[in-house]
């Protein structure tokens, strides 16, 4: 299936001779939520900005739906819905209005049964007829994804749609984008929380200092990098590692009484077998037992990390 989005080493040196991206290339289908995960400054928004045409890129070549941003802005604009940071909002403006006239800023037909609909969903119906400055942080985000799903999208990029935003806001959220997903809209979102990108993402895509670290299918990525550990609970505590257990991966936790190994799920041999086969020869006794895989977040940390090194 042919990309919904494509990037090709997209690169923006802003004026000063700052370089925000450095050279980014991505494909994203349809239908697909990808997240962007990277530190303040690392360029989720510059990339954002330059695909929704905000920014001017500085080289590289993007196509949504394969318009190009530049040459074919109109059509390549239309398929994009925009959620920004900021909110940026008219307070006095009736709900209801302002997402109308998003929908009237695409040069689309009046549609009230559309607008229905997505006032509906985000629950944001009963509410139509406030106006802007009476609504929560929570709800001015919700109208804020209105008006971006106002002309019909087919891509919406949520740049950090839940900054500030409570846990259970955020869950809510995530339901949203679900079933965004489930109509066939193509997701992009950046995010600080990794623990959104773990629970609604796709893919997920590191970027830090301009550069795409890596992008890669969820369940792949922690997998591939998620280490694992073995813990066990030993009844007596030790004062040190028995000579005849010592070995790389293996440490000695809690009050002396908990063995931490930690092996690579993808290799041939795990060394798990031999090491409670050594626990059991060096007469130790066990009380518990217990593996652990490494978060998304320890992942996220390591790479981002790495990078700086
Ligand atoms: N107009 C501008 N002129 C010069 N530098 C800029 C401009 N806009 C952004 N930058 C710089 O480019 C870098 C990337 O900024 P960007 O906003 O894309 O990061 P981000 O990943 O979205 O971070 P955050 O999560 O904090 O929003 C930052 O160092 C920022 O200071």
């Amino acid at each position: 299936m042919s990309a919904m989005l494509s990037i090709r080493d997209l690169r923006k040196t802003y004026d000063g001779g700052f370089q925000a991206l450095k050279g980014v290339t991505l494909e994203i289908r349809e239908g697909e939520i990808i997240a962007l995960l990277g530190p303040n400054g690392a360029g989720k928004t510059t990339l954002i900005s330059t695909v929704c045409g905000i920014t001017t890129p500085t080289s590289g070549k993007v196509t949504v739906g394969g318009h190009d941003i530049l040459t074919d802005f109109r059509a390549a604009r239309a398929l994009i819905g925009l959620v920004p940071q900021e909110v940026s909002l008219e307070p006095f403006e009736k709900v209801i209005k302002t997402v109308r006239f998003s929908r009237g800023l695409f040069g689309h037909r009046r549609d009230e049964a559309l607008i229905e609909k997505i006032l509906r969903r985000l629950s944001l119906w009963d509410k139509r007829n406030a106006q802007i400055k009476e609504l929560s942080g929570g709800m001015k985000r919700r109208v804020l994804i209105a008006k971006a799903l106002a002309h019909e999208p087919r891509v919406l990029f949520l740049d950090e749609p839940t900054a500030g935003v409570d846990v259970e806001l955020r869950k809510d959220m995530w339901g949203i984008v679900a079933d965004l997903k489930a109509d066939g809209v193509t997701i992009i979102l950046t995010t600080h929380y990794i623990e959104e990108a773990e629970a609604i993402a796709d893919r997920i895509g590191v970027i830090n200092g301009g550069e795409l670290l890596l992008v890669e299918d969820k369940d792949r990525l922690m997998t591939r990098l998620g280490k694992k550990r073995i813990e066990v609970h030993l009844s007596e505590p030790l004062d040190a590692i028995p000579p005849a257990l010592a070995q790389p991966g293996l440490s000695l936790e809690g009050e002396g009484d908990v063995l931490m190994f930690e092996y690579d799920t993808q290799a041939e041999r795990t060394g798990i077998t031999k090491l409670l086969n050594d626990i059991a020869g060096a007469g130790l006794v066990l009380r518990d037992l217990s593996t652990r895989q490494s978060s998304l977040e320890e992942i996220f940390v390591d790479l981002v990390t790495e990078g700086r090194s």
